[in-house]
């Protein structure tokens, strides 16, 4: 009987991605810890695995040499791919796949729910009327702002289509310009120094890669506006958090959404315990509606790979710091 190690811990709720690991007769091992397993119970529960779906536990060399003999695919229940070593994968000949689109709408909605949250100050007037308090605080519109997208691919295309509906004029940076954004929604591809410059949103949807690992330091924060709104739904790795901290402590910037981070849980609470900071625990593709596709393109996935057929979305290029 092929076996298959499922690890995000909303793979479990995904009746139909459940049932068809069942019906392809597969023995489903889930993590139950509810949290991401760490390298030596990894190491441990991929022994004699055919296939391991994974979120974001860090799937190291080690894991997958662990499981080589036997594992036939690593399928990340979600896109952005930076926890699974892929050079180690490639040299043992592991497959790794993603579900590109499947987490797209609910990170895109997360991104502009963070963008109101912050102009609005949501949470500090909510712990406010709880504790009895009526401090109206004056919030910031979004309509007629410039939002600065840096990677402007599935997720940053539907942050477009949202910015747009919300009145606000769109920039970008990307190496790669869709003519269809231009066309439909009036997008401005500039450099990263103009976007820098010219935003009063910046919202942050590129993969960790070497050269976007750390993008948002010291001298790019210096670029600017001091009214500037920086999200990020990416990855921590893309900002030098002590840099941001001494941003938005000083008023370099006016404010941020944080939905991921450097370490997570954070290292210190120095970035979320500032006002002008709204945060969330990774959850930008934690919905009902993104887990139930990501974890049945994920199954797709490791049933295939089970059955001896090439992956659909493999990923070859790591994305790894
Ligand atoms: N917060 C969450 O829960 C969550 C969920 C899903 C994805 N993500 C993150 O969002 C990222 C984007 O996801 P996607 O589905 O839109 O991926 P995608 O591949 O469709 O888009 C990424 C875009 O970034 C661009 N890019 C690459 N290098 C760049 C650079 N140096 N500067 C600017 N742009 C660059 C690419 O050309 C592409 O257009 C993922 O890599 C992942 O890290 C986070
Ligand atoms: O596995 C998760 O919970 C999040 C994954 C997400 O960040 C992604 O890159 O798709």
């Amino acid at each position: 009987m092929p076996k298959v190690v499922a690890l995000p811990r909303s793979f479990s709720r995904s009746e139909e991605a459940k049932e068809m690991l069942l019906q392809a007769g597969f023995e489903v091992i889930w993590n139950t810890e509810g949290r991401p397993l760490k390298e030596a119970e990894l190491i441990e529960v991929i022994k004699g695995a055919d296939a391991l779906i994974t979120g974001i536990d860090e799937v190291t060399a080690k894991v997958l040499e662990a499981g080589a003999p036997t594992l036939k695919v690593v399928a990340k229940y979600g896109v952005g791919y930076d926890n699974i070593d892929v050079e180690a994968a490639n040299r043992l000949g592991i497959p790794v796949t993603i579900t590109p689109g499947a987490p797209t709408r609910s990170v895109a909605e997360l991104a502009l729910t963070l963008m109101l949250s912050v102009s609005r100050h949501i949470p500090q007037m909510n712990v406010g009327v709880r504790d009895g308090g009526w401090n109206r605080i004056t919030g910031t519109e979004l309509g007629d702002k410039v939002l600065g997208v840096v990677g402007l691919g599935a997720i940053g295309a539907e942050v477009v289509k949202r910015a747009v509906a919300f009145d606000m004029k769109v920039i970008a940076y990307d190496a790669f310009v869709r003519q269809d954004m231009i066309d439909k929604y009036g997008v401005q591809y500039v450099t990263l120094e103009e976007l820098y410059a010219q935003s009063d949103y910046i919202t942050l949807h590129a993969p960790a890669l070497p050269e976007t690992v750390g993008m948002i330091n010291k001298e790019s924060l210096a670029q600017m506006k001091k009214s500037a709104i920086l999200i990020n739904t990416a990855r921590g790795d893309l900002v030098v958090e002590q840099d941001l901290y001494e941003a938005l402590s000083s008023g370099q910037i006016a404010g941020a959404g944080l939905d991921t981070f450097v370490q997570e849980p954070p290292a210190t609470l120095d970035i979320v315990g500032l006002p002008n900071v709204v945060t969330s625990p990774h959850v930008g593709s934690n919905t009902v509606e993104a887990g139930y596709r990501m974890a049945k393109m994920a199954a797709e996935e490791a049933i295939r790979a089970v059955n001896g057929e090439a992956p659909k979305f493999p990923v070859k290029v790591p994305v790894n710091k």
